[in-house]
């Protein structure tokens, strides 16, 4: 997960929160970006989906925060990933799918995660555009491998 200093200028925030997520259909971010753009702070998991809120108040149909350290139920060993959709059905209302999925933390530090897994993700709901589960799910287990097999060459172990 990117922490400050972040790889973006900070000045380009507005561009991202006035510009750029009003017009996105899909956002993928991790729990330090998503705090950035919503300018909240998530401690707990109703904090998570207020700010969740707050990303389709500013115009996506479809959330994904991609991993968050702090949610987890099963320890610090683990991270949590979290897919989220909003359809309008005919009466005007709205319906909020979401998907939360932990993953175990790979002890080393990758560049190019997020990067990778907003790739994987587009191609899997291309492969199945009515069911965004399997396409996080089938996302979050190739990224899973990826970086296991990262470590592996890397280290040896
Ligand atoms: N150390 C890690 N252990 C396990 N999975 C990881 C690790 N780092 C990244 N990932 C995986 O990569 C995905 C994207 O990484 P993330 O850290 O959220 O993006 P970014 O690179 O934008 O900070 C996460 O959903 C998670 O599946
Ligand atoms: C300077 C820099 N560092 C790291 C990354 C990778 O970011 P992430 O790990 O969020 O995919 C990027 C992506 O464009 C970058 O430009």
């Amino acid at each position: 997960m990117e922490k400050a200093p972040c790889t973006s200028p900070e000045d380009l925030l507005p561009v991202y929160r006035e510009k750029v997520v009003p017009v996105a259909d899909t956002i993928t971010l991790n729990q330090f970006e998503a705090e950035l753009l919503t300018r909240r702070k998530i401690h707990s998991q109703e904090e998570v989906l207020e700010v969740m809120d707050k990303l389709y108040s500013m115009g996506p149909d479809m959330v994904v925060i991609t991993s968050s350290d702090l949610l987890s139920l099963r320890g610090t060993d683990y991270l949590m990933a979290l897919g989220s959709q909003r359809t309008r059905t005919p009466d005007g209302s709205t319906v909020t799918q979401r998907i939360p999925r932990e993953m175990h933390k790979v002890d080393a530090t990758f560049i190019g995660t997020g990067d990778s897994f907003a790739a994987m993700l587009l191609a899997w709901m291309h492969k199945h555009p009515n069911n965004l589960k399997v396409a996080c799910e089938k996302t979050l287990s190739a990224t899973h491998h990826v970086l296991q097999r990262t470590r592996l060459h890397n280290t040896g172990c």
